[in-house]
């Protein structure tokens, strides 16, 4: 595999997922496939889990790490052809790329939508640069429409937890003060296109994602009708896509409760907004997922650099 740029680059998601949970059993398996490789991670935005999953992932398989915080401490880029850098732009995307190229084997880029313009989110200028420009392996480690790592570490994580042959799983739009990207939503709607599962999307009215992912999805506007027999609830807020990055509501009716919850088992990425998205009731019982979902994001990295260790 070159790059690790969407949730379609997961050339079969049933033998990844098996070959991760195979992985967690002994993490260092392969430590010599990295041996003299470099991975650079550059961040344009704040990550937790993404950084030192990564890094760890990294570092199983014996690879050296070089992290950068791009959004504050790198040269603004510029990404347009042709463009007169007379404004706030100190470099372009054409040289910064191959720079990074010369100091490393693989490179893992963050850079999360703006939010205000549609058209140039979907035109992923920060990771399809660096594909363009640079003559190593990207991946993706959160853009702004998709956020594959996740998507494959929730797949490990259903796997393990699943405890009948077709799971009920429903995807919940829950309250948020800030405007959210899509990206989460969408790789996890990715991901479970691929699966074997009975796939419900809830949402409040305007909450529509792009119609392109969604495509062939049930969508239910009653939560409550949605969550009925539910076995593994993904809870996450985003933002208008319709009315681009608009916060059009932040109804508390949305907040995820143990009484919503039932008997199934509790899904988010991280960070969660306690109280808000989800009650302390909920995370703080033994049906949250969420910590096994953070552990898993090691084994996600890992298989997707050992795939890209196995091609280079
Ligand atoms: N990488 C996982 C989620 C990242 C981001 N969440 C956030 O920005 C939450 C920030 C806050 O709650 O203030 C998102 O929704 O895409
Ligand atoms: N889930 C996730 O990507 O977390 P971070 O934003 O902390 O990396």
């Amino acid at each position: 595999m070159k790059h690790y740029l969407t949730v379609d680059d997961i050339a079969s998601l049933p033998d990844w997922v098996d070959e991760a949970i195979n992985l967690k059993k002994d993490p260092y398996q392969f430590e010599d496939l990295g041996k003299r490789k470099t991975i650079c991670l550059l961040f344009f935005n704040n990550s937790l889990r993404t950084r030192l999953s990564t890094q760890k992932a990294a570092m199983s398989l014996g690879m050296e790490v070089m992290i950068m915080n791009f959004g504050n401490e790198g040269w603004a880029l510029e990404y347009g052809d042709g463009t007169v850098m007379d404004q706030g732009t100190s470099e372009h995307i054409k040289e910064a790329a191959q720079v990074v190229s010369q100091y490393s084997d693989i490179v893992a880029i963050r850079a999360f939508a703006g939010l205000k313009d549609k058209e140039k989110d979907e035109a992923e200028e920060v990771i399809n640069g660096f594909s363009k420009y640079a003559s190593i392996p990207v991946v993706n480690m959160e853009s702004s429409v998709g956020h594959p790592l996740q998507a494959l570490a929730d797949a490990i994580t259903l796997k393990e937890n699943k405890a009948k042959k077709r799971s009920k799983v429903v995807l919940s739009w829950a309250p948020h003060p800030k405007a959210l990207p899509h990206a989460v939503a969408n790789s996890f709607i990715q991901m479970m296109k691929k699966q074997d599962a009975d796939f419900v999307i809830t949402h409040p009215k305007g909450y529509e994602l792009n119609p392109e992912i969604t495509k062939g999805c049930t969508i239910e506007y009653n939560q409550d009708e949605a969550l009925k027999g539910a076995d593994f609830v993904y809870v996450k807020n985003w933002s208008s896509y319709s009315d681009y990055g608009k916060v059009l509501s932040t109804d508390k009716n949305w907040t995820i409760t143990k009484e919503k919850l039932g008997n199934a088992k509790f899904m988010h990425c991280l960070p969660v907004r306690r109280n808000m998205i989800v009650d302390d009731a909920v995370l703080d019982s033994g049906q949250s997922l969420v910590v096994e979902q953070a552990k898993n994001r090691v084994f996600s990295a890992q298989i997707v650099l050992k795939k890209i260790l196995e091609d280079i």
